[in-house]
Order: C-alpha cells, then structure tokens, then sequence
C-alpha cells in the first residue's frame, strides 16, 4: 500500500508497504480523506513537539476517515463496505485514568502519529473497531476526517459547560478556532465573539457566523468585550490560538464568575498569568486536552446539518503531493488542507 513517510525535517518519501491484516477486534479501513492538521506540520517542519520527538521515519496524519474492507473475527457492528470515521487515540483501557472514564488522559494512549506511532497518510489502516464510528450516509467521509478537530471544539465547549445564551469568546481563528465557534453555537451560544491577528482569518470567521470579530493588533480586546457585553465580560472564553498575549488577556475577556478553556498550547509552558485577577473575580480556568466520548456527537451534529466543518477545508491534495500540499499549509492564510484517496 502506498504511504507517505516522513523521512527527515521537511521530506516526505512514497513508499509501499505491506498492507495490515486486522487483528480480532480491529477494522482494516480504506483511508479516504486525511485532514492535515498543525501538529503534523509542526513535526514536518520542526521534528519535534515539545516533548515528542520523531523517529524517522514516521507517517503523519491523524484527522481521518474512510471505507471499512476487512473486520476481524470478534467484531460485531460493522461490516465491509460501512464508512468510518477513526477516533486515533487508543488508550490502554487498563490504567487509572482509563478506569476513571477519562480515557483521553491515559498516559500510554497510542495516538496516530504522534512518535513514535504511524498515523493515517496511507491506503490502509488497521484500527480497534471501538474507535472507528459509522458514518450515515448523509456524512461524507471528510467530515468524518474533520470529527477529530471538531471534537478538539465539542471537548472544549464541553469544559466550559457552554450553555444556551451564552457569550462565548473564541480567540484565534485557526481550524480549532473555527470548529470550537462550531460546537459553541450548537451547544447553544447566541454570541460569538471571534479574535485573531490576521484580518483574513477574521473575515472567515464572520463569513462563518462570527457575531463579532476582533482584530487584537488594532483593538483592545477587553474594550471591544465590555462593549458587546455592556461590561458584563464573556461567559465563556475559548483561548485557541495558544498566543501568550491571548492567552493573558483571557481574564480580562471573561465575566465575573466565568470560565476560561485553555485549549491553544503555548510556546513556552510558563505564561505570566494574573492570578489575583482569577481569585477575585472567581474565575474557572479549566485546560482542554484532546477530547473524550465526542465522535457520536461529532457525527449526530454533522447527520442533524447543525455544524459545518467542510467549509473551512482550503484545499485538497492527492497523497503523491503531499509535499507541495504540507508547503501550502505552512502558507499564513491556509486553514485546512486535506489529503484525498481514490475510491
Ligand atoms: N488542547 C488540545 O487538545 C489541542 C488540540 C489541537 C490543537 N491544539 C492547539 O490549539 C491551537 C490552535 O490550533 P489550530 O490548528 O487552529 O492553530 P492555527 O495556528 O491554525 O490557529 C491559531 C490562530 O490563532 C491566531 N492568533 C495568533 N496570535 C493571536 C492572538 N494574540 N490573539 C488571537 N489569535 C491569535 C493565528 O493568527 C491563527 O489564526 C494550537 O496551539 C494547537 O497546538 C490543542
Ligand atoms: C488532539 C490533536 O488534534 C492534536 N493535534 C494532538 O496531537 O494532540
């Protein structure tokens, strides 16, 4: 099977590999759309996230979806032909957190391509059959590739119990961004303010329903808020663009009694942070990571029309160019490339 390999910084190899057989409880899935996300353009361009550092080779790409071939022998529930969307965190299902219900916490989570696991720039996959969702037939599998984002955003409004009414403020308007205003307004949000530093992320956002949008590096964010909220603040601050200024500024945003989702990872783990700010106006500040129990919910909002996640897809690319489509997505402008497969 053909499969893209990241080989070194910034170099892709096509390779053929040999195609998976699915283990007793695994589905072998015909990938058909990969999204490209951020933390596989910062391993192509960087070879290291944080603490997570490549071992070439390495097959990126864990946003994915696709047509299920082969089943092994103890799955029940889906069958050859079935479209899936693939859940890529596999937790350990054995360990405290696991026990806990907060699988997503798991410290042996096997998560696609995050080193030193493979993830999805290839024709087949073989996955735990509990972790690929079906996809109803009004579901295209690229949303069901976009699920994994969208689920970064349900995770998050979840975290911030937004709630019907609700002024949520959304800062950074990159795909998480995006997909957190998504799952905002369909848990119920009636505001939406949106902040960025690219005016064409912006305009994007508004195009897409943003109430409100501002641009930081012309407008004072916490004016611009005690403005659209009679200086109330918003209920809910979304911080998605891990910006240490924005990340600050958050406790100016959010209302008295609010609640602040740290979902955008910081350059630097320490960010000056006004903590009395916090005490005094009681301020919940929860941290995001990843997502748990979100596919069914990605997948019946996606059924029900109540969310759009193909619409912040920029631009598609065969898996032979996955060079030139990972350069396309280094580009400020790009939001959300994806990777297609011939049927
Ligand atoms: N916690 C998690 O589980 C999780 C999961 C996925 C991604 N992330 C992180 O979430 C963040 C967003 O991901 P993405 O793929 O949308 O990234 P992105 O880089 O595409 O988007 C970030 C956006 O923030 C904007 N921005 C920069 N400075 C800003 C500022 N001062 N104020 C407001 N906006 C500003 C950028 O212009 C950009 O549009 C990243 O930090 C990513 O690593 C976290
Ligand atoms: C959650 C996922 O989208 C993120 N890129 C990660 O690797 O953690």
């Amino acid at each position: 099977m053909r499969t893209a390999v990241l080989a070194e910084p910034t170099q892709f190899e096509l390779e053929e590999r040999p195609r998976p057989s699915p283990g007793p409880d695994d589905v072998l899935v015909a990938i058909r759309d990969v999204g490209i996300c951020g933390s596989d353009v910062h391993y192509y361009e960087h070879g290291r996230i944080g603490d997570y550092v490549v071992d070439y080779p390495l097959v990126l790409g864990h946003e994915s979806a696709g047509e299920v071939v082969d089943v092994g022998e103890e799955v029940t529930g889906l069958e050859p032909g079935d479209r899936v969307a693939l859940e890529p965190g596999v937790p350990c299902r054995r360990c405290a957190h696991c026990k806990r219900g907060d699988y997503h916490l798991c410290e042996d989570v096997r998560f696609m391509a995050t080193p030193p696991h493979d993830g999805a720039f290839t024709e087949y996959v073989s996955w735990p059959a509990d972790f690929a969702y079906q996809l109803p037939e009004n579901v295209s599998t690229a949303e069901g590739a976009l699920c994994e984002p969208l689920s970064v955003g349900i995770h998050a409004c979840r975290r911030g119990d937004v709630g019907t009414g609700d002024t949520v403020l959304v800062a950074g308007a990159g795909p998480i961004g995006l997909l957190a205003m998504e799952a905002a307004r369909a848990a119920g949000a009636t505001d939406i303010v949106v902040s960025d530093v690219v005016e064409e992320k912006l305009d994007f956002a508004a195009e897409r329903g943003a109430d409100l949008t501002v641009d930081v590096t012309e407008t004072d964010l916490e004016t611009a808020i005690d403005e659209y909220t009679d200086g109330v603040g918003a209920d809910v601050v979304v911080e998605a663009s891990g910006a240490d200024p924005s990340i600050q500024s958050t406790v100016d945003a959010v209302r008295r009694g609010g609640t602040v989702v740290l979902v955008g990872l910081a350059d630097e783990a320490t960010v000056p942070f006004d903590v009395l700010e916090v005490i005094d106006n009681e301020i919940d500040v929860h941290g995001s990571f990843r997502y748990k129990n979100t596919y069914d919910a990605a997948i019946d909002l996606l059924a029900d029309d109540a969310v759009d996640v193909e619409g912040i897809v920029d631009f598609e690319s065969p898996l032979d160019d996955i060079e030139a489509a990972f350069q396309r997505a280094m580009e400020p402008a790009a939001i959300k490339g994806m990777i297609t497969f011939d049927p």
